[in-house]
Formats: structure tokens, C-alpha cells, sequence
């Protein structure tokens, strides 16, 4: 009787705009995968704390609430989903509030143990923080995308990419998306977008970084075809013959 495969497990971190989310997406639905947006759960619990009249500067007020939030988060990469207590939060964690706030509340070390803790149960297959029928299908593995993933959270991961691109192609990738929703122009995106880059790669608990063993790829001059075909030949190249 033949063995299945390990279930592949690829890790894609990098800053805001570098595509990080569309490849992902896109990778894991091409080649069957699961998809976990990691961004997401930290916007998740910001949401959280922001609706529950957390002080969001405070530290010690965002870590004694870390544990409170129940987030569930559903992989499949055609319709990823995310509620918080039940609730369907896809919406709200995208708002200039949550956007401005993430940052803070997941520079605390209490809120990334949580949060870590849940990703790592996800990529096992296990249930916490899984949407049940995520569990209850059978999976080749899963693209887990975020800030730490290569570094902290899967270190083991089988394959790790670290997405980049210049500041100006993913400010302009970003009001691209803004546009008709906000009036921020491309200077304040582009203002918005480092700064909050500036926060996460200078934290203490894991800040963004490439994982020594990632390979980097500069997205500023690819099409997102072009960036999903590389990472797809690069995970298959990580699989077994056969
Ligand atoms: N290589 C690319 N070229 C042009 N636009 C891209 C590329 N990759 C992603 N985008 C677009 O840029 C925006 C931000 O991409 P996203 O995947 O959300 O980035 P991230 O998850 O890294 O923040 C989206 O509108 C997406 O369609
Ligand atoms: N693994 C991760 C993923 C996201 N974060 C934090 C830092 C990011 O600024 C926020 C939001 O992440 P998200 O991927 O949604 O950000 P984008 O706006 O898509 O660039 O969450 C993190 O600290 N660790």
C-alpha cells in the first residue's frame, strides 16, 4: 500500500502591497491547497479590542484581553472566511481603524503567542481556531501568508518565500485598491504603508524578516501571473517524484 504524501506546507511573508495575499490565494488554489491569512487574525483581534473599548496604546490592557476573542478562520482559498465570537468580521477588519491599530496590538507579545498558537494548530489540521468543515476535508497541505511565518511561526515549513516590492509600486498597488472606497492619494498611502512597515519589522516580538532560508522574490516588475507561476514551480520543485 502506497503512503501519502507530507502535506506541504509554504510559508509567504513580506511587507504590505508586495502581493502576499493574491499570490497565496492563488498558489493554493492551483495546486489544492489550504490558505490562512495571518494578517487577518491580527486584524481580527484588533477589531476585537477597538469594539470592546480596549485602549489599543496600552499594552498591558491589549495583553490582558489577548485571550478573550474566540476567531475562527476558513481556508479555502476560493472563500477564505473569518469571524470573531461567531461573527462574520471580513469586513470590518479592513477598515482605516483596524488598519491604523493593527500594528500596536500585534507588537504585543501575549496577542502573538495567541495568535501563533492558532496558526500552528491550523497548519496541523487540527481544530482550534479552524472553520469545521475546513477540518473535515481531506488537504495536500497549506499557504500560510503573513509577517513571521518562514521565521517563527513554521519554521519547518517546507518551502518559504519572502515577497518584495518597491514602496512606490505597492503604494500604488494599494490606493489602486482604495480608490472610489477612500480619499487617501498615493502620498498618504504610500506615507500609511511604510510606517506601519517601519512598526512591524521594528518590534521586538517577531518582527518582520526574511527567513535566512527564503527565497526572495521582487515582485515591483512581475505581472501577480508571473509571481504565482514562480511560486508554484518552487513548491513543486520541493515535492517528491511521482
Ligand atoms: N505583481 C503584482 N502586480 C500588480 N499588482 C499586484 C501584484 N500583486 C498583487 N497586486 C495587487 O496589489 C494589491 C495588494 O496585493 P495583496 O495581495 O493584498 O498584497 P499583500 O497581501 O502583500 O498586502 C492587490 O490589489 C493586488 O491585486
Ligand atoms: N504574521 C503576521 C501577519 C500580520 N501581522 C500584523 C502586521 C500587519 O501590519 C497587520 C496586518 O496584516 P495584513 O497582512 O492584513 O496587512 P496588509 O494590509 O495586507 O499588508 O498584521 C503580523 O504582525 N504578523
Amino acid at each position: 500500500m502506497q503512503t501519502a504524501p507530507a502535506p506541504v506546507i509554504v510559508a509567504i511573508d513580506g511587507p504590505s502591497g508586495t502581493g502576499k495575499s493574491s499570490t497565496s490565494k492563488a498558489v493554493a488554489a492551483e495546486l489544492g491547497l489550504r490558505y490562512l491569512d495571518t494578517g487577518a487574525q491580527y486584524r481580527a483581534i484588533t477589531w476585537w479590542m477597538l469594539s470592546n473599548g480596549i485602549d489599543v496604546a496600552d499594552p498591558t490592557a491589549v495583553a490582558a484581553a489577548a485571550g478573550k476573542p474566540v476567531i475562527v478562520s476558513g481556508t479555502d482559498p476560493a472563500r477564505p472566511t473569518i469571524t470573531v465570537d461567531g461573527a462574520d468580521a471580513a469586513g470590518p477588519i479592513r477598515t482605516q481603524e483596524v488598519t491604523a491599530a493593527v500594528s500596536a496590538v500585534s507588537a504585543v507579545a501575549e496577542v502573538r503567542g495567541r495568535i501563533t498558537e492558532l496558526q500552528r494548530s491550523i497548519a496541523a489540521g487540527t481544530a482550534e481556531g479552524t472553520d469545521p468543515a475546513d477540518v473535515a476535508a481531506p488537504s495536500r497541505g497549506i499557504v500560510v501568508e503573513g509577517r513571521d511565518i518562514g521565521t517563527t511561526v513554521l519554521p519547518d515549513a517546507d518551502l518559504k518565500v519572502f515577497l518584495t516590492a518597491s514602496p512606490e509600486a505597492r503604494a500604488a498597488r494599494r490606493s489602486g485598491e482604495l480608490r472610489g472606497k477612500d480619499s487617501a492619494d498615493l502620498a498618504t498611502t504610500r506615507a500609511a504603508l511604510l510606517k506601519r512597515d517601519a512598526a512591524d519589522s521594528g518590534r521586538k516580538a517577531s518582527p518582520l524578516k526574511k527567513a535566512d532560508d527564503a527565497v526572495e522574490v521582487d515582485t515591483t516588475e512581475l505581472t501577480l501571473e508571473q509571481v504565482v507561476e514562480c511560486v508554484v514551480t518552487l513548491v513543486r520543485e520541493q515535492q517528491p517524484a511521482g
